[in-house]
């Protein structure tokens, strides 16, 4: 019930539909025990002794109890459905809500498939449980309670031996909800990880055609599937065994009672109408005890889809605003950066070395920062840890002199504007698609920013302009077009702070180079990281930081560096060496003969 307890916030506020559940049920349940009275009166007060005058309001009476049954069937169908739906909508806006709060770091580790069915499979099993199962299980507690008063009215030796055959009815419930607990905590993961491999499987289609993968894929599929198909046979076998064990024990009690009550009617010490009643009573009482099972089946699933939801809505934010969060003044930010003694490691990955060590610079505003170094050198880390995807570790960071994680992170992110190497499109129009961040955008300032990052051409050659649906369920385009469009929803809000992190390398050099002119003129003042594998890339950068294994091994303009021993010298003569020429006229000649001398 602790989970119950812990998901209230999302229930108590319709407690209304909650009571109107919960005594609409009580008031049908106690209604419907009426009927073995009217049975006793009919035949002890009216069939034995010959009495046929009450048959007509007897029957009456029995009509009226119909309807006003029905009516309270009516009030606990009507809030239990209200309660439930309202709860899986409270919840669903919940767990997204959160999914948006929730840091970088969490979808390191997080699958989509399996995220994806807590929002759908297990709310849909709380919203059952709490809508209908819990006003059942009690409807069934309600049972017990008034249909044993009524029948200790009636005979109490009778009752009490029936009531004998309780606790071990009871027990055997219990027993059954603590084998079958784990077995549907098992479904609820293995139903997760299935998803998780038909969405993978899907997003990366290309790949795993491309390398001929299916037989493996399949037999990845097929021993999820393996696992899900064995969970509920395991399943199966509890149902099994339970069934015949709660049948065989509510029987007993009718065989007991039938037995034993139709002695003392023989005897006298009964009359018929009590033995009818006391059957009819402890029928109704017996039915629901049969789908005891399934009630705590519909708890202990719901209790399962409860306890993932809250692990969901319970996962700390690792970065979040702090109680005296700063919100930046949009005119008064200039966009002057630096970094001062910054190290990071990533929490989840304890066994590599620090990302990122000791690592300085200074980008006054309106500066051009460019970074170089090979994969995994940190350079990513370094420019996300500006947009507060990560939290620095030591050292720190600030812009125009406030440290970053003093500033409100919506407030921060509003200044800066990142295009990542692998651009994503939403499954929407061009048009919504480059307005994402910006969503008021007039179309002449989407126009403008599609013209600055050379987008325009192409989307003018589509079927509908910038009205074609791209993404997921629209027109693919190349990896070159959906950069292009990236970098002009980065451009339209025109950001302090530019950061593109390899936003170019799906470019021809001619694009790339009228996409750099495009920035300098929109970026002008503003300041721009960039992260590339290209010289020609970073050369007009002001400032150009060389890494290697998150250290900062050498830094300067590309003059300067190009005359240095070093990668990226070794980077420039690699990307030039069919281009001598170019490569002599930067190359210093005193640097040439220093090194002749150092060689010769
Ligand atoms: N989200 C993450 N969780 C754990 N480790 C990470 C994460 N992102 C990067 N790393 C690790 O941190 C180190 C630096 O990675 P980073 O992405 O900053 O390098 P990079 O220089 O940008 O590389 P590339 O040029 O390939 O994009 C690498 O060892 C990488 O494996």
């Amino acid at each position: 019930m602790d989970i119950f307890r812990a998901l209230k916030s999302y229930y108590w506020q319709d407690k209304g539909f909650l009571w109107g559940s919960v005594v609409g049920l009580a008031i049908a349940t106690a209604l419907g025990l009426v009927y073995p009275l009217l049975l006793r009166t009919l035949i002890d007060d009216m069939i034995i002794p010959s009495e046929y005058s009450g048959v007509l309001g007897l029957s009456l009476a029995a009509v009226g109890i119909i309807f006003v049954k029905a009516g309270f069937q009516y009030v606990h169908g009507f809030s239990g459905g209200r309660l439930g739906n309202r709860l899986a909508y409270r919840l669903r806006n919940g767990c997204y809500e959160k999914l948006q709060q929730l840091s970088f770091s969490y979808y390191d580790t997080a699958r989509t498939g399996d995220l994806m069915s807590r929002l759908t499979a297990d709310i849909e099993g709380i919203r059952n449980f709490i809508g209908f199962g819990f006003a059942q299980l009690l409807n069934t507690a309600f049972l017990l309670l008034f249909g044993f008063t009524m029948m200790f009215f009636i005979d109490w030796k009778l009752t009490l031996m029936i009531l004998a055959i309780i606790p071990v009815l009871g027990f055997v419930a219990i027993r059954f909800e603590q084998n079958i607990h784990p077995v549907f905590r098992s479904i609820r993961s293995a139903v997760g990880r299935l998803t998780v491999r038909v969405q993978e499987n899907i997003t990366g289609v290309r790949t795993v055609k491309s390398f001929a993968r299916e037989p493996f894929e399949i037999n990845k599929f097929v021993k999820e599937n393996t696992d899900y198909r064995d969970n509920h046979l395991q399943l199966a076998g509890v149902w099994a065994k339970y069934f015949p064990m709660i049948e065989f024990i509510a029987n007993l009690s009718v065989a007991a009672l039938l037995l034993v009550g139709g002695w003392r009617v023989i005897d006298n010490t009964l009359t018929l109408g009590d033995l009818v009643a006391l059957t009819g009573m402890l029928g109704l009482i017996v039915a629901p005890l049969w789908t005891l099972g399934f009630q705590i089946n519909n708890y202990t699933q719901s209790k399962a889809s409860g306890e993932r939801l809250l692990e969901l809505l319970n996962q700390p934010i690792a970065v979040k605003n702090n109680s005296k969060a700063l919100v930046l003044d949009n005119n008064e930010v200039k966009g002057h950066i630096r970094y001062e003694d910054v190290s990071f490691r990533y929490t989840n990955r304890d066994d590599l070395p620090s990302a990122l060590l000791g690592f300085n610079l200074n980008a006054p505003a309106g500066s051009v920062i460019g970074f170089l170094g090979g994969t995994g050198s940190g350079k990513s880390t370094a420019v996300g840890l500006l947009l507060r995807t990560y939290d620095v570790g030591e050292g720190s960071l600030t812009l125009d002199g406030i440290d970053v994680r003093h500033i409100e992170l919506a407030s921060l992110r509003s200044q800066t504007a990142i295009v990542f190497q692998e651009s994503f499109l939403f499954s929407t129009t061009i048009k919504e698609n480059i307005s994402y961040g910006f969503p008021n955008a007039t179309s002449e300032e989407i126009e403008e920013a599609a013209r600055l990052a050379q987008a325009e051409g192409f989307i003018r050659e589509l079927p509908l302009g910038y009205d074609t649906i791209v993404g997921e369920r629209g027109m693919g385009l190349s990896g070159g077009q959906k950069q292009r469009i990236a970098i002009a929803r980065a451009l339209l809000s025109k950001p302090k702070i530019l950061i593109l992190d390899d936003a170019t390398s799906a470019l021809d050099m001619e694009t790339e180079h009228e996409i750099q002119m495009a920035i300098r003129q929109v970026m002008a003042g503003r300041t721009v990281f960039m992260i590339a594998h290209r010289i020609s890339t970073l050369r007009r950068a002001d400032e150009i930081v060389v890494l290697e294994r998150g250290h900062t091994i050498q830094r300067g303009t590309h003059d300067k560096l190009v005359r240095q021993p070093g990668l990226y010298r070794e980077t420039y003569r690699i990307q030039y060496a069919d281009r001598p020429e170019e490569l002599d006229a930067q190359v210093d000649a005193s640097t040439k003969a220093s090194e002749r001398r150092v060689t010769g």
